[in-house]
């Protein structure tokens, strides 16, 4: 029945591009877990938020091979800039060769290291922050990009923050085992967004789970 509903969804939303079916693709055939990759509805989804909230500057953490960002340069304004932050060096080169083909490729700062090292560097303040890296560091992200360590936010009243993969393949409902970081740092993110006087947010339940959080 989902597989039927999912077809039906993707059939009469609007068409990936030939450049994101060709970075699927390609990410399919030379990374691991291909399965990290936002796709077609999730990225449209990102290009319309863009185009809802006109921001003229994106931070994302984890690029992987730049899905994600390549949807949100899509919606980007002219003047607008989108900084990604990837850890692992070895995808800088296919994110990279894909960001030169595109268009709105000129937008896009890659920048390869740690999240939690780069994006206190790169100034801010973000209209816009997708979070999609480690998901062992989701609650260290939000505190960094709340200023809560340095008194120095790197958001201000009116951002938005997008965090994806936040009902963790419906673990967060389940017993959660002593040894699994993953899930336990992911109870304690939305936890911590839910009781944070800040923000406000609402959980959208689409692929797996979107927290879509507005600093007040
Ligand atoms: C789920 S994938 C990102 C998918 C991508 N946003 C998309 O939608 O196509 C997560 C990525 O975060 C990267 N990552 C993990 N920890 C990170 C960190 N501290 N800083 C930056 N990137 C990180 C991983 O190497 C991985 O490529």
């Amino acid at each position: 029945m989902m597989d039927a509903l999912e077809k039906y969804v993707d059939s009469l939303s609007t068409p990936e591009s030939e450049l994101l079916r060709a970075l699927d693709h390609e990410t399919h055939m030379q990374t691991i877990q291909p399965r990290m990759l936002s796709g077609h509805i999730q990225g449209k989804l990102l290009e319309m938020f863009v185009r809802m909230l006109r921001p003229h500057s994106i931070l994302e953490i984890g690029t992987f091979t730049g899905y994600s960002a390549l949807s949100m340069a899509a919606g980007l304004g002219e003047e607008a800039t989108l900084d990604t932050i990837e850890v692992d060096d070895e995808l800088e080169e296919l994110a990279q060769r894909f960001f030169d083909r595109s268009p709105c490729g000129g937008k896009i700062r890659l920048h390869i290291g740690s999240a939690l090292d780069i994006a206190p560097t790169l100034g801010g303040p973000f209209d816009l922050v997708f979070i999609d890296g480690d998901k062992r560091e989701y609650p260290a992200y939000y505190r960094m990009l709340m200023g809560d360590d340095t008194g120095r936010p790197l958001v201000e009243s009116g951002a938005f923050l997008l965090a994806d993969n936040i009902l963790w393949s419906g673990k967060v409902v389940a017993p959660v085992a002593r040894n699994d970081l993953h899930t336990q740092r992911i109870l304690e993110f939305n936890r911590t967004v839910a009781d944070d006087p800040r923000v406000e947010n609402v959980i959208v339940p689409l692929r797996d789970g979107l927290n879509l959080i507005r600093v007040k």
